[in-house]
């Protein structure tokens, strides 16, 4: 990988930033998509230039091309403007573009010069973010191309940081990068003395006054103290592109304080086919109001690829992480990029036989709309594909584990812990319910954490798409323990509110470390969902968490906590009154606890049932267990997997009204539950009675 910035550096001659980088070989091409869209030779070439692409829209700064490029970037900008003339005139909104870097490169000596040369209020220029004072240099192209065009890899180097806001000289600074949900953890710093390179001192430490010369103990704990603040990483990692507007983000924290937070920075790479992005970019806060330092030095290379579909065999097996009902949890590894990620097989035939196809399908479809979509915490979908026997989801690796693993290892959380997980589910339920989702099997084994510590929604298999807040579905479905009342009584069906429900069940398992309706025996469970009366352990729920958990676990879906405002009026509930939603959202406030994770193949916070299972001779393009057996599938069963490839290209999808998987126990267990509560009135408000530490929802 470092051979593709040498090879770009090289061939651009040259160290500065943002360089364009030209090639020797004078049949070098800009080219902004594998298909016909701009397509410019250089001048030593034909220099043909062809346009057909309505949506591109990109702009150079000519002083960063070389001399032999600045011709055919006068005719791109030229031509450029005359699309987007065009478009406006045919009435287009300018503000229909989308905003894009949410950070911009600082200036620096070399690059103050090197200022904006088009009007500030040039569309295509990236607005610079309200609190930076620091010049804009960096551009993208504002409408990229369609999705289905860029499919390649994004080179990423992290180079060093300066200027990092520490008060010590003791610290080991490393970062989390961040791609379109894929992370990945750089090793600590490289000490300068490692690299061979010279440290730099920042001007106010060098001020030394001359009556009081610095002793050589100080001048050394000065020098400690700037290289310090400067760390180098050199550190470079592959990332698959699939959804063009993404960001890079970069999270500095100091391993040796206890992951202590030095600041972040979200840059939107340009994906011009082998451009070099290249900019030192300025740090932010997590408090946008204080003052801050630091900055880091990051480069990108977009490499695009002709390839758009990928299967098995473009996966390496790497490690089994967890089974499911219908299939395996593998962790893989892109054989082209060397991307780690989590790979999902299930087996047709399986859930052919269990009548799941269109929940499984639906599945597929949540996660391709989420991924599309900026959805936080919810497991990011990179690649679907299926062979005659199986059907495969990559998404991301969360190498924090399930929730339940720490949940069981620790037995409770503290209640500050649990509310950031909560409040993070809330904004993951928001999400999907403005997009008419209902989970339907929340449960802390669904509850992913990815490197950092924050949450992850996993396994949709049980979702239910285009339900709007007033529509009711009945399919009989969910985890007993986090059954709403209403899934198990109500015959005119349920609504979103059985989220909520189990939201509630979960704040109260994981403050005091056991289900609020649990029994040993599940008929005597579904009585105590129904009925059953809450008992909060004392001390352990403040006065806030027992009123959120009571007015989440009201019996009567329509008194419940949600019911009107859905999500918004659970984040108004006191128990989060110290929750920033907006940095939330951001993911910019620091979990509360970060997982123990060594590098991206950890796997130490999955169960080692698993993770030992020799994975040396699976065959990911046939069938290998029992269920599949050796009969193909008639072609009219293979029919109905038609379209759970995903392979980027235009979304269409295809979430058929469903309404399968009717467990016939159902009716007999509603029977057998309504026996035992005579006069139970579902439709009557439930009285939010507490007696001391009981209540009945
Ligand atoms: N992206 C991921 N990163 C890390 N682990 C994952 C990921 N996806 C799934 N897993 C692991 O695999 C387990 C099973 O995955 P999942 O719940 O999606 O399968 P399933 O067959 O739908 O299971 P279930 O029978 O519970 O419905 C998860 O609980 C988790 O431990």
């Amino acid at each position: 990988m470092t051979e593709i910035f040498e090879k770009i550096q090289g061939r651009s001659g040259s160290d500065s930033k943002n360089q364009y980088s030209s090639s020797s070989d004078p049949s070098f091409k800009i080219s902004l998509s594998s298909t016909p869209s701009v397509s410019v030779e250089t001048a030593e070439a034909k220099g043909t230039t062809e346009y057909d692409n309505q949506n591109v829209s990109t702009s150079y700064d000519p002083i960063l091309l070389p001399d032999r490029l600045k011709n055919v970037y006068e005719e791109i900008t030229t031509q450029v403007k005359q699309i987007e003339k065009t478009k406006d005139s045919e009435e287009q909104p300018a503000d229909s573009r989308k905003k894009s870097n949410e950070a911009i490169p600082s200036t620096d000596t070399k690059t103050e010069n090197l200022k904006t040369l088009e009007p500030q209020n040039d569309p295509l220029k990236t607005p610079p973010s309200s609190h930076s004072q620091l010049d804009n240099s960096f551009y993208k192209a504002s409408e990229p191309m369609a999705s289905n065009q860029i499919m390649g890899r994004l080179v990423v180097r992290l180079r060093q940081a300066r200027n990092l806001l520490i008060s010590s000289m003791h610290v080991e600074p490393y970062a989390v990068i961040n791609y379109d949900k894929t992370e990945v953890v750089t090793p600590s710093s490289k000490k300068d003395a490692e690299n061979g390179m010279g440290i730099t001192i920042p001007c106010k430490t060098r001020t030394v006054n001359e009556n009081f010369p610095m002793s050589p103990s100080l001048i050394q704990s000065e020098l400690l103290f700037a290289e310090a603040r400067a760390p180098r990483w050199d550190f470079e990692t592959v990332f698959d592109v699939i959804n063009p507007e993404s960001a890079v983000s970069v999270s500095v924290y100091d391993r040796l304080n206890n992951d202590f937070f030095l600041g972040s920075v979200k840059v939107v790479p340009v994906l011009l086919n082998e451009y070099l992005n290249e900019g030192w970019y300025k740090l932010e806060p997590l408090d946008l109001s204080q003052p801050f330092e630091g900055e880091v030095n990051i480069q990108s290379i977009f490499e695009q690829s002709e390839i758009t579909r990928f299967g098995p065999e473009d996966f390496t097996i790497l490690r089994l992480i967890g089974k499911g009902t219908f299939g395996h949890v593998y962790l893989v590894q892109k054989n082209d990029t060397g991307r780690i990620y989590a790979m999902k097989k299930i087996s047709k035939k399986l859930i052919v036989r269990k009548r799941e196809v269109t929940h499984t399908i639906g599945e597929r479809n949540i996660l391709v709309r989420t991924s599309l979509d900026e959805s936080p915490f919810i497991v990011g979908l990179k690649f679907s594909f299926q062979t005659d026997s199986d059907l495969f989801l990559i998404t991301d690796y969360m190498s924090g584990g399930e929730l339940f693993w720490h949940l069981q290892h620790e037995g409770r959380f503290r209640e500050d812990r649990a509310k950031f997980y909560i409040a993070e589910l809330v904004l993951a339920l928001e999400h999907l319910h403005k997009h008419d989702i209902i989970y339907r099997d929340l449960k802390p084994e669904n509850i992913l954490l990815d490197i950092s510590g924050h949450i992850a929604l996993c396994d949709f298999g049980l979702s239910k798409a285009n339900l709007s807040s007033e529509d009711t579905t009945n399919t009989f479905c969910g985890t007993t323990e986090y059954l709403a009342p209403e899934v198990l009584l109500d015959d005119k069906g349920y609504t979103k509110q059985v989220d909520f429900w189990s939201l509630g069940v979960l704040v109260f398992e994981m403050c005091c470390g056991w289900s609020p309706f649990y029994a040993p025996d599940v008929q005597q469970m579904y009585r105590n969902i129904a009925f059953g009366k809450v008992r909060f352990p004392k001390g352990v729920l403040s006065q806030e968490a027992r009123s959120f958990v009571r007015g989440l676990l009201n019996r009567n879906p329509k008194h419940r906590l949600g019911a009107i405002a859905d999500a918004e009026e659970l984040k108004a509930h006191p128990f989060f009154d110290d929750i920033n939603w907006s940095l939330l959202a951001k993911k910019k406030l620091p979990p509360p606890f970060k997982p123990q994770v060594q590098s991206d193949l950890d796997v130490s916070n999955f169960d080692q049932e698993f993770t030992n299972t020799n994975v040396r001779n699976i065959n990911l393009n046939g069938p290998q267990d029992s269920v599949n057996g050796s009969t193909p599938l008639s072609n009219t069963m293979q029919d109905r997997f038609k379209g759970f490839t995903f392979t980027n290209k235009s979304l269409e999808d295809r979430f058929e009204g469903f309404h399968v998987d009717e467990f016939s126990e159902r009716d007999r267990l509603k029977d057998s539950v309504r026996n035992e509560k005579n006069g139970f009135d579902k439709d009557d408000p439930v009285a939010d009675s507490v007696f001391g530490e009981t209540f009945e929802g």
